[in-house]
């Protein structure tokens, strides 16, 4: 039952890669007609040795037929004839394999990349709920050395397995050809060799699959503690953590020895099965060439043969390997690929004209993370068109999770959120997030230099690039680093300040010109000074854009329409400043509080 489940599971990874090969296919066939030639010049071979030696013997051989032009030769011309045949199948067989070896490492190339490919594609294309569970370091660990595992099923020619096969299967036919008996007594000692082999198989696999998710674990835990550095030092956690990932390591370890021992169970019972099978054809030829019924010419063949029956099995014993490795890469890819895609463009999207000004209404809106743990409930709330609207609350009251639907990084659970009066699920995403720009407090920067960090891959022009530093007040710090504009920044923005990372978050928005600016916490890590001149450069900015501002400052809100109150995600209190200091309710006591403090 298990064993024909596992069956039907390879047999569906292996029509994942059908797609692949299909792309491929022309060079795929071909490397498997190159196998044919090879497998038959390497059954050949023995029989022209086998002849050979009846030659010499003088003995009448058991293969007359495609030698009778040996007929008119002499001894030694016959040998010399032989000897070029069995040349010319070396040189055939060499030059096949050389061919199909270099093709299919060639296919095989392609085909990774391709997969590689669609999985950074899928990967970017899930939704944001999807790596909420997935550690970083899984999915690095499934793009990166899962899928090198695929590639090596192709570079160490274990795909060769094919010829392998043809190769036994050729030599199969001609031995019964040849002499049945002998035949008869190396398959069945082919038969529970193969048996053996495949419990092997299967165990190796299993052991294979532990191993790699240990791996995904121990690649998660270096990734955090990366990160982390920082926390993980001034909290004196390294030998911590170290106990931490030497276990992790342990058992990595401990999966990693099953495998190996799997593997080596494999080629010990081909090396000895192979020298039996020598053996027997040995014991049982010997005892029917001295009752006359077999010639030394045929049994040189079959100790050939047997060598030669068992060697696909050895080298795929070598293969086997790999190929395990690469049936678990592609059940662990395709765990990915299959990930479905939760947040999808709409089949026939309506697209509100873009000369409105950016209406947001939410329509009922509940959400939760975790199925039951509702942190919005029931939002009813429009923003109207060029509105500033400030979102107040208690830390965790749920204003980023409200930016989050809006931006459908995340879905309602239940109601719906328009844009311009379409629901946001109707629109496309492209559409959705052109319409707006989103600051967050902490900005994220890419490895590369601060014009690209501006226009993020878009065609931009310099005086584009500098004229929207120029509206935010942050030129004057751009042309402070040392290569101005061309200051080539570090993954993450380690070389750059935390302010100055949002300086240039501003200027990324300013550029795109949105009809919706959200600012989340946006100058929380700017000085007194800097969010001066940030403040007095959004006003120019906030002009005739529809604006959500987090803050937990108050006094940066002042000003606004409209202020939000939420605390665990209802909305409590709704109306501007003034009205709620009058109200004197959550935001008028906060308020007081944060005035006491100052
Ligand atoms: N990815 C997530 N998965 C599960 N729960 C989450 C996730 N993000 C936030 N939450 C929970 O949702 C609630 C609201 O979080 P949210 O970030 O919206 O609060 P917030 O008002 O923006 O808080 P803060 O002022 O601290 O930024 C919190 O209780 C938090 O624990």
């Amino acid at each position: 039952m298990n064993s024909s489940r596992s069956k039907e599971t390879d047999w569906r990874l292996f029509l994942r890669l059908a797609p692949y090969a299909r792309r491929n296919l022309k060079l795929l066939l071909l490397s498997m007609v190159f196998l044919v030639p090879s497998a038959i010049a390497s059954t050949v071979q023995p029989i022209l040795i086998g002849k050979a030696v009846s030659l010499l013997k003088r003995e009448p051989s058991a293969f007359d037929m495609p030698f009778g032009f040996l007929r008119d030769l002499s001894l030694s011309q016959g040998l010399n004839a032989l000897a070029l045949l069995l040349l010319t199948t070396i040189v055939f067989r060499l030059i096949f394999d050389a061919s199909q070896g270099f093709l299919v490492q060639n296919v095989g190339q392609r085909i990774t990349a391709n997969i590689r490919n669609d999985l950074f594609d899928h990967v970017t294309s899930l939704a944001v709920r999807f790596f909420d569970r997935t550690p970083v370091g899984k999915l690095i660990t499934r793009l990166t050395s899962d899928v090198e595992a695929l590639g090596e099923v192709f570079s160490t020619g274990a795909i060769g397995v094919v010829g392998d096969l043809f190769t036994m299967l050729t030599i199969t036919v001609t031995m019964f050809l040849i002499q049945w008996q002998l035949a008869l007594l190396l398959i069945f000692m082919l038969i529970p060799v193969t048996g053996l082999i495949v419990y092997f198989q299967q165990q190796y696999r299993k052991s294979n699959y532990r191993a790699r998710e240990e791996l995904s674990d121990l690649n998660s835990m270096l990734q955090e503690n990366i990160t982390g550095i920082g926390v993980v030092q001034l909290f004196r956690r390294e030998q911590f953590n170290s106990q931490l990932f030497r276990e992790v390591n342990q058992r990595y370890i401990k999966e990693v020895d099953r495998t190996i021992f799997f593997d080596s169970a494999v080629s010990a019972t081909l090396e000895w099965i192979s020298l039996v099978a020598i053996a027997g054809v040995l014991g049982v030829g010997g005892w029917l060439v001295t009752g006359g019924n077999l010639n030394f010419g045929v049994l040189s063949t079959f100790i050939l043969f047997a060598q030669r029956l068992f060697d696909p099995l050895r080298q795929f014993a070598e293969k086997f390997t790999a190929i395990q490795a690469g049936f678990t890469a592609v059940e662990r890819v395709s765990e990915i690929l299959n990930e479905p895609i939760e947040i999808r463009d709409p089949a026939n999207g309506q697209i509100p004209p873009s000369s409105q000004a950016g209406e947001i209404r939410f329509e009922n809106v509940s959400f939760a993370y975790k199925a039951d743990e509702f942190v919005l409930h029931n939002l009813d709330f429009t923003i109207r068109p060029g509105e500033q609207v400030a979102l107040v609350g208690p830390t965790g009251a749920g204003k980023s999770s409200i930016i989050r639907l809006l931006s459908r990084l995340y879905e309602p659970t239940s109601g719906r959120i328009l844009l311009d009066g379409v629901d946001i699920r109707d629109l496309p995403q492209a559409e959705l997030r052109r319409r707006m720009a989103i600051i967050l407090q902490d900005g994220f920067i890419f490895a590369g230099d601060v014009k690209s960090n501006i226009t993020l891959g878009e065609s931009y022009s310099f005086e584009q690039i500098r004229s929207a530093a120029e509206r935010t007040n942050v030129d004057r710090l751009i042309e402070q680093l040392p290569q101005g504009y061309n200051t080539a920044l570090r993954e993450r923005g380690t070389n750059l300040s935390g302010g100055q990372k949002q300086l240039l978050a501003f200027a990324r928005a300013a550029i795109r010109d949105p009809k919706i600016l959200v600012l989340d916490e946006a100058t929380a890590s700017l000085d007194v000074g800097t969010e001066a001149l940030i403040q007095e450069a959004l006003e120019h900015l906030l002009e005739n854009r529809t604006a959500i501002i987090i803050a937990h400052r108050l006094s940066t809100i002042r000003n606004v329409d409209r202020i939000l109150v939420l605390k665990r995600g209802q909305l409590i209190e709704s109306g501007t400043h003034e009205e709620l200091l009058n109200l004197g309710g959550l935001y008028a006591s906060l308020y007081h509080l944060q005035m006491l403090e100052s």
